[in-house]
């Protein structure tokens, strides 16, 4: 199938090119011949598959331009208003489309500006609609085609009313159509009082989930979190992540965390005022912010390039909004991995969550810190490797002849990269550390070192399990998980390094410092 089959315009189809779209995608094969034999459709397709595409493109290509909008898209938030607004603006480009995102938030007088002006479609959030329709500056009455697009979300309690407000102000014998990934069957049943015999399309019933996802989850005790979400950034090197918290608070807290933890990390959530938002969202786009730290605010619909990870601080509420979390990666036939932090008590609630996205969530093990340290190593060979082979270092073979006069090549390709990446940076000193099960025996090579020091001490364990390291020598990065326990800790140290951590307690105690160690035994 082509999009030359669907007998468009050389206008639309002269844009899709220009796109680079090459062929429709199946949930676009499916509704564009429907929509543009003008039928009521309710479309469900896996995330990121082209819906916005599967309707935009039947808008543009019917669109008639008149005095009042056309066609009206319904949007659950403001980002959503603003990205799909663009890219119907692309479909629309030959034909010359008026497209005009309206959303709160932003300068009302302004867009009454632009709708005087003559707009063919309006992609907006109900809110804003509703108060142009109030003051009688949107008219909807020559409306054709509305699009509640992620329709389960705009018809679930919080829209519904407004959506039948903005519903009532257009014409009876409009074209209605309904988008999203999830179609839960109490919300088709609303959506058909708005319809004509709508034709229900489902793509792909089999997977609710992209496949191309990889799904992993973590038990995290709550206060360990932060430490986790650390590691695990640093091991997956993610080109671009969005974290998703469960509260503005949360999103604010992990971010501000992050930042100071040197990440280049931003927050989103409702709060934040619409110039901050889209400032955020700018950066985010462009690859200025790494990791964006997020609300469900976004997770539904955004469709940004280069997200390689979704990770769930907090595990989501209900299995819907899982779904379309995980879905802002793996885009486009792209891979991406999904991860979700979940607590002891919340298991039964990562269940639920496999059982109806139908998907299997696998588990994994928290990275250590020695891996982390053998990660950072690997991207730094992987950028080094790169530098080289595209002959970018050419510049300074001069300055490292001078300095071989003087010092080992070893010894400065070492500064250099000192130089390049800074310290290896250290296990934040916090008390809260991954969880060490204390039944199962640390990997082949590593010792478990039992310490009579804990939590109850009111000392930072973290900060003595330092100073034993440097005693004995050792650098503090060679030290792998430490689980602080109310009387004791657990400390796991390479093979070849565990008598001399050993001796250097004993000598430590010799000053002063009481405190016992000794090989953990493995259970049997
Ligand atoms: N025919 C096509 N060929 C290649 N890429 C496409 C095609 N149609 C759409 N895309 C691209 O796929 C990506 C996802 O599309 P879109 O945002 O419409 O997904 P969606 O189905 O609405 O997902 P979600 O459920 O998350 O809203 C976009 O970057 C879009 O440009
Ligand atoms: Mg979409």
């Amino acid at each position: 199938m082509k999009f030359e089959d669907f007998s468009l315009s050389k206008e639309t189809l002269k844009a899709i090119s220009e796109i680079g779209f090459e062929e429709p995608t199946p949930i676009q094969v499916s509704a564009i011949p429907l929509l543009l034999k003008g039928l009521d459709v309710v479309g469900q397709a896996q995330t990121g598959t082209g819906k916005t595409a599967a309707f935009g493109v039947p808008i543009v290509e019917k669109c008639q331009r008149g005095k009042n909008p056309f066609a009206i898209i319904l949007e659950p938030t403001r980002e959503l208003a603003v990205q799909v607004s663009q890219e119907i603006n692309k479909i629309g480009k030959f034909k010359k489309i008026n497209v005009l995102p309206v959303y709160g938030g932003t300068s009302i007088e302004r867009q009454i500006k632009a709708l005087k002006r003559g707009v063919d479609v309006i992609v907006g959030t109900p809110g804003r609609i509703i108060d142009h329709i109030n003051r009688k500056t949107i008219f909807l009455s020559d409306v054709k085609i509305v699009v509640l697009d992620e329709a389960d979300e705009m018809l679930n309690m919080g829209f519904i009313e407004d959506i039948e407000t903005i519903l009532r102000t257009t014409p009876q014998d409009r074209q209605t159509l309904l988008f999203s990934a999830t179609m839960p069957q109490p919300i088709m049943s609303i959506a058909k009082k708005y319809m004509k015999n709508p034709e229900k399309i489902r793509v792909n019933t089999k997977d609710v989930v992209v496949p191309k996802i990889k799904q992993i989850f973590y038990e995290v005790r709550e206060e360990d979190k932060i430490n986790a979400l650390s590691r695990l950034i640093d091991v997956e090197d993610p080109q671009l992540a969005i974290v998703f918290c469960h509260t503005k608070r949360e999103v604010d807290d992990v971010s501000t965390k992050l930042v100071q933890m040197g990440y280049n990390a931003g927050a989103l959530h409702g709060d934040y005022t619409q110039a901050r938002r889209e400032e955020i969202m700018k950066k985010f786009k462009e690859g200025r912010l790494d990791i964006l730290v997020a609300t469900d605010v976004a997770a539904r619909g955004l469709d940004i390039q280069n997200v390689t990870h979704v990770i769930n601080y907090s595990i989501p509420q209900n299995p819907d909004s899982y779904i379309h979390r995980i879905g802002r990666t793996g885009r486009a036939g792209k891979s991406g991995m999904a991860i979700t932090f979940v607590t002891p008590r919340e298991y039964r609630h990562l269940r639920l969550i496999e059982k109806t996205a139908k998907t299997v969530i696998d588990r994994k093990r928290l990275p250590s810190h020695a891996d982390v340290i053998r990660a950072k190593e690997k991207n730094i060979a992987k950028d080094i490797e790169e530098i080289i082979r595209e002959n970018k270092h050419t510049d300074y073979i001069s300055a490292v002849r001078e300095l071989s006069e003087q010092f080992s090549f070893g010894d400065i390709a070492a500064a250099a990269l000192y130089a390049a990446y800074g310290e290896v940076k250290e296990m934040p000193v916090e008390e809260s550390y991954e969880k060490v099960k204390t039944n199962d025996m640390p990997e082949a090579g590593i010792v478990r070192l039992f310490m009579t020091i804990g939590r109850r001490d009111k000392i930072k364990v973290p900060d003595i399990v330092k100073s034993i390291a440097s005693e004995a020598n050792i650098p503090y990065s060679k030290i792998g998980n430490i689980a602080v326990f109310d009387k004791f800790t657990f400390v796991e140290v390479p093979e070849e390094l565990a008598d001399r951590v050993i001796r250097s307690v004993d000598d430590m105690m010799m000053k002063g410092r009481r405190i016992k160690v000794q090989k953990a035994k493995a259970r049997t």
